[in-house]
């Protein structure tokens, strides 16, 4: 097999099945969270969203591949309750799984029969494995970015192939960013301008030692992406990307990791994998995500997975807080690291050094 035939098929299920969970998050979306009968404190939608795109990317992964093991963030638990609220909830992601997976998507992966409900709930809790260092396995966030959903950010359908304990193929698709990395992200919150957008909804795919691609969701054509090119001399010039949620990762130490590096511009908040993404096509530099308070997060593989392989293969490099790599061989989540710093492969280590200098200024230099 030449190296460019390398998981080609596999690459191929993915991305339809990718593109499919994405079209249907989106259809929530517009259907469920821009809506005017939407609150502001109903998390509904995200449920209905998370649980039909698991079910899509599940069963056609279970049908192409029916020996690879899923670890994916949900589970059908919640829908098996006998409870009339959850029993509604169930049928909701029946309909929507079934229209998700017989929707002509160029022409693949069309199911001759709809799905039962047993056979959607069975697909969902195939993302139930365990982990670990043996053996073929994909990893899925049907919805990474929950409040970026909710709130008309950015959100990710992020989907990984990890061989032997290492992330092979990257498929991540991003309904609400700009396939023009220089167009304008929508405005956080204005939903009709995300409604009215057509110029939006990227997927993003990488494997590994072939590059890292984007397309839209309507064309099939993969463009290749790269981070900025950035040398240590020109590290003032960088930006970062970081979490909205301070919760998520520590704005007030990244703050000083900038003015360690002399870098000024203001960071690109943005939730999700999505922000994997930005770096990889040169919108922000450095990806900063530092545990907060005592660092007792521990971060989940499939919050990883697609994005880190992505950046590397834009051309960063992707660690720790300690310069370790991620480890994505201890089962469902990275135990052996604490948190992410990913950027540029010439600037990596310098990053590393600040962020090791930040930490023990705040008496966190033990994490
Ligand atoms: N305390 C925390 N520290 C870091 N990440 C977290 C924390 N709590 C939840 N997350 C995860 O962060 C990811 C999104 O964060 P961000 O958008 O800021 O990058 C989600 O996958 C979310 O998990 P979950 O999917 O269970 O909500
Ligand atoms: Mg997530
Ligand atoms: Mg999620
Ligand atoms: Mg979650």
């Amino acid at each position: 097999m030449t190296s460019s035939n390398k998981w080609k098929r596999e690459e191929e299920v993915a991305i339809n099945a990718v593109l499919r969970a994405s079209l249907t998050t989106s259809q929530v979306f517009q259907q469920l969270v821009a809506s005017s009968s939407m609150t502001k404190s109903d998390k509904s939608p995200v449920t209905v969203g998370d649980f039909s795109a698991q079910a899509i990317v599940n069963s056609i992964l279970a049908r192409e591949f029916p020996d690879d093991a899923i670890v994916g963030e949900e589970d059908a638990d919640d829908l098996r309750s006998e409870v009339e609220d959850k029993q509604q909830l169930k049928r909701k992601v029946l309909q929507l799984a079934n229209e998700g997976l017989t929707r002509d998507v160029e022409g693949q992966n069309t199911l001759s029969k709809t799905l039962e409900e047993e056979e959607v709930l069975k697909a969902i809790d195939r993302g139930n494995h365990a982990g670990g260092i043996k053996g073929r396995m994909w990893t899925l966030d049907p919805i990474d970015g929950t409040k970026g959903f909710l709130r008309g950010g950015q959100y990710a359908v992020c989907l990984g192939l990890i061989v032997d304990g290492k992330v092979e193929l990257g498929v991540m698709g991003c309904p609400n960013l700009p396939v023009d990395k220089a167009a304008a992200k929508p405005k956080e919150g204005d939903f009709d301008e995300v409604k009215k957008r057509t110029d939006l909804g990227v997927i993003f795919v990488a494997k590994r030692g072939q590059g890292a691609f984007q397309r839209s969701l309507t064309d099939p054509t993969l463009r290749p992406i790269s981070l900025r090119d950035i040398s240590a001399a020109s590290l003032a010039s960088a930006s970062f990307c970081e979490s909205v949620e301070s919760g998520h990762s520590s704005h007030g130490t990244n703050s000083r990791i900038a003015q360690l590096l002399g870098i000024t511009a203001p960071s690109v908040r943005m939730d999700s994998q999505a922000k994997y993404a930005s770096v990889s096509r040169g919108d922000g530099d450095i990806y900063l995500r530092l545990p907060v308070g005592d660092g007792s997060y521990i971060e989940k593989i499939w919050d990883h997975a697609a994005g880190s392989l992505l950046l590397e293969e834009a051309g960063g490099t992707v660690s720790d807080i300690r310069g370790r790599p991620l480890d994505f061989g201890l089962g469902r989540t990275l135990t052996a690291n604490k948190g992410v710093v990913a950027a540029h492969k010439a600037v990596h280590a310098k990053v590393i050094e600040a962020v090791a200098k930040a930490l023990e200024e705040e008496g966190r230099g033990h994490l």
